[in-house]
């Protein structure tokens, strides 16, 4: 049994081997950029105006001005400023040359072709978007490996880019093991229960925004197990089984996984729940065995796989976690195992949930997240600081 810490530096240890698309921007939110991108362009490209108001030239200022002209945004040959004169101009507008500053409208009175400005009130350069402020050309705007958010697509539609270079995402399958199981289309027969994990895993997938290639069932026979995962594994760049990856007679994924020749990464951690987890590679696929009980199962997928399939996405340093939080109450521990407790985060404290079992999803209904009790912390005080996963 290995301990929670080396079974996720063995996990980030495993390279991986990205590949690399184009695609549009607007399908890029999500994705990691695969690309250090440099901006072709000055923005704004020429100086423009923050308001709409009136133009000047600052040293030119007087208390009784006559405007010479009119400028909008969007106009693209404009008369340089006449001297001792204003320019009515509005947002986005570009400043004529000679001008180097913007009045605001409400600060002047307008009568005919004259306005009237309390000079005091006005500074040179008011109002003027200088070239260049957000970026010059060949600025470095958004480096390899970040993760592309709406406001990343912002930046780079202001830049003139529509595609980028992102990292492909990896093609995840899911294989339930279970004669126990059955959809919800079908009727519970004694001794049958309704499968949780299928759907369960599909949206934490789906959540991570991997296009889940399939979802089977297989029949607890050691012959079907083994093929396939031999069949399906080819489809997919990791394969998460769920289920029978525990000791009893008919829990047949790891020898199943054996006979293949998979060479196990670990099998075993020191954590409740989700001791049976299993992890191996496959000739070139990652295979995480889940254990079948629900909570385990999404534990599990939470802690380890999901910060996997984030890796493969092209994020970096996924098993670190930052997010700690305050316990709200005192915890006792009587296991020598580090505990991954169902819990809500209230007003910025962690409250553990009562309903802690591995099938009990009540719990798991009201849980925000996941937090981690070591298991050197056997007396947990109020305030405690711990890592804590959220749904
Ligand atoms: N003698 C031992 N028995 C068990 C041990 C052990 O160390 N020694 N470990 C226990 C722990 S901890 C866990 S967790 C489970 C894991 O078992 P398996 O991964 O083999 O899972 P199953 O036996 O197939 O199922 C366990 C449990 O979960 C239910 N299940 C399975 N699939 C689904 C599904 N798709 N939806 C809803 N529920 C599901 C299944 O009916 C079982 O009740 O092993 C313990 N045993
Ligand atoms: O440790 Mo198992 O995952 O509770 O039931």
């Amino acid at each position: 049994m290995i301990k929670v810490e080396e079974a996720k530096e063995i996990l980030s240890a495993i390279k991986i081997d990205r590949k690399i698309k184009t695609v549009s921007i607007t399908e890029s939110v999500g994705m990691f950029c695969a690309e250090t991108i440099y901006s072709p362009i000055a923005v704004p490209s020429f100086d423009n105006s923050a308001m709409d108001g009136y133009a000047l030239f600052f040293d030119d200022i007087k208390p009784v001005m006559e405007i010479s002209g009119v400028v909008k945004a969007g106009d693209t040959l404009v008369e340089p400023l006449k001297s001792e004169t204003i320019v009515r101009i509005f947002t986005g507008a570009p400043i004529p040359v000679g001008a180097d500053t913007v009045v605001k409208q409400e600060l002047v009175k307008i009568q005919d072709r004259q306005i009237t400005i309390d000079p005091g009130l006005v500074k040179k350069g008011d109002f003027v978007r200088k070239s260049g402020a957000q970026c010059e050309i060949g600025q470095e705007v958004v480096k390899i490996g970040t993760k592309i958010t709406t406001g990343t697509v912002a930046l780079l539609a202001s830049l003139g880019i529509a595609e980028i270079a992102v990292f492909k995402k990896p093609k995840v399958g899911v294989v339930l093991t279970g004669d126990e199981v059955v959809g919800s289309n079908e009727k519970l027969l004694p001794g049958q229960i309704y499968d949780a994990n299928g759907p369960m895993l599909h949206t934490a997938l789906l959540e991570l925004g991997i296009e889940v290639e399939f979802v089977e069932k297989v029949k607890d026979e050691a012959k079907s197990v083994e093929e396939s995962i031999k069949n399906l594994v080819e489809k997919v760049d990791i394969l998460i089984l769920s289920g029978g990856i525990s000791v009893g007679d008919f829990d047949f994924v790891r020898p199943a996984l054996q006979n293949l020749g998979a060479k196990e990464l670990f099998y075993r951690i020191a954590q409740k729940p989700g001791k049976p987890l299993y992890a191996g590679i496959l000739g070139s696929k990652v295979v995480f065995a889940l254990p079948g009980n629900p909570s385990s199962s999404l534990s599990c997928f939470k802690v380890y796989v999901s910060p996997f399939i984030m890796r493969f996405c092209g994020a970096e340093n996924t098993y670190q976690s930052d997010l700690k939080f305050p316990l709200a109450q005192a915890y006792n521990s009587d296991s020598s195992l580090t505990l991954f407790l169902k819990c809500e985060l209230k007003e910025g404290e962690i409250h553990i949930l009562s309903g802690q079992e591995s099938f009990n999803l009540i719990s798991f209904n009201r849980a925000t997240g996941l937090v981690e009790i070591p298991n050197s912390d056997t007396q947990s005080s109020k305030g405690n600081l711990y890592n804590y996963y959220p749904f």
